[in-house]
């Protein structure tokens, strides 16, 4: 079929990180409350304030955000059952609920937030099969596994869930092919195996699967621009560089994709008018796109970056003894 399966990378493309642009980029989309962009992503708006703030920790410019100010939002995200919501009015999700306590980490205000409401509300997520649903709507993913694990641990309350029927889900999702998916019999994706591989991480069982069949497939995703994708035959998206080169930096095979291409793909999804990156050359940029080109950069140790905990897509220096790769 026609579809395209690759990008081509312009001559004229960005071959450098544009670090300054990408702080500017970051501080104009947080300070543009009346922007149509900032009031299309209130459903998202504490995830949002996450992949910000993480990106200016990488790039070691937090000093230009207002602490404070996002520290009285977050509050105001708490919800009755101890979850976060994304903003006023929005019932709470665990997606959230972890962008709340990682924002509370990079700032350093732990104290900010109500740590039991948030292991009440992430406890009566788990099903007796081991999954996690997200919210109260139920949906299964293995998304939410991670995302319960990693609030978990992050706030050392890991033996408040079943670990053990929580592996016992993940390996339901292991696929023949080495990737994991959403549930059992789904088809694998780098989103999914990302979640899996750190949810195993976290509970250190990395030795119940197998680590090269699992890091070949991962190293399948790249793609001849130097591009990773998310799954085989489709395009390559910036967002995926994070999934699949963390998953790598986890397996400790990050070595078993082309860095120089991968480097020239990622900068070349940097925006050189606006800043930020997009999730592929000459598309438009968004605070999502931009923190995973920025932490995928900084697992390849770029000499301007703060070093990134492969699972939390965070600073080691912010997590301190809590960085686990
Ligand atoms: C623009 O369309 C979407 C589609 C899905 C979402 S999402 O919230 O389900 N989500 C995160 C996500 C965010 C953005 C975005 C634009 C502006 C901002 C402000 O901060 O953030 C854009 C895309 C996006 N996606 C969709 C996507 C990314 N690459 C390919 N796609 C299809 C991912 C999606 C799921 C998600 C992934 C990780 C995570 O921590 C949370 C949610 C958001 C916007
Ligand atoms: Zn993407």
């Amino acid at each position: 079929d026609f579809a395209r399966k690759d990008v081509n990378l312009l001559e004229s493309s960005p071959t450098a990180f544009l670090r300054k642009l990408h702080a500017d980029f970051i501080c104009k989309y947080e300070k543009d409350r009346d922007s149509y962009e900032y009031a299309m992503s209130e459903s998202l708006r504490l995830s949002g304030i996450y992949w910000c703030l993480s990106a200016m920790d990488i790039m070691q410019e937090l000093d230009r955000m207002n602490r404070d100010e996002i520290m009285k939002y977050v509050k105001e995200c708490r919800r009755e059952d101890g979850g976060y919501g994304p903003a006023e009015q929005h019932d709470s999700h665990l997606l959230h609920t972890l962008c709340a306590v990682q924002i509370a980490i990079i700032l350093d205000r732990l104290e900010c937030i109500d740590a039991e409401g948030i292991v009440q509300f992430v406890k009566n997520l788990q099903k007796p099969d081991g999954s996690f649903t997200g919210d109260s709507s139920n949906e299964i993913d293995t998304r939410f596994t991670f995302v319960a694990l990693a609030t978990l641990y992050l706030l050392g309350r890991l033996n408040e869930i079943d670990a053990q029927k929580a592996v016992e889900f993940v390996l339901k999702c292991y696929n023949s092919d080495g990737g994991f998916g959403t549930r059992p019999g789904s088809e694998s994706h780098s989103g999914q195996v990302y979640c899996c591989v750190g949810s195993l991480c976290i509970l250190d069982r990395l030795e119940s699967i197998d680590r090269n069949k699992t890091a070949a497939w991962l190293a399948q995703r790249q793609c001849t621009s130097g591009g990773l994708n998310g799954r085989p035959e489709k395009l390559p998206d910036v967002c995926y560089s994070w999934w699949v080169l963390s998953s790598l930096a986890m397996l400790k095979r990050l070595h078993w994709i082309d860095e120089e291409k991968m480097r020239r793909f990622i900068y070349a999804c940097q925006d050189s008018e606006t800043g930020g990156f997009a999730d592929r050359p000459e598309d438009v940029s968004d605070p999502f796109h931009t923190v995973f080109g920025i932490a995928a950069l900084s697992l390849f140790n770029h000499p301007e970056l703060s070093s990134v905990d492969a699972v939390f897509c965070m600073t080691k220096k912010c997590l301190g003894d809590k960085s686990l790769c």
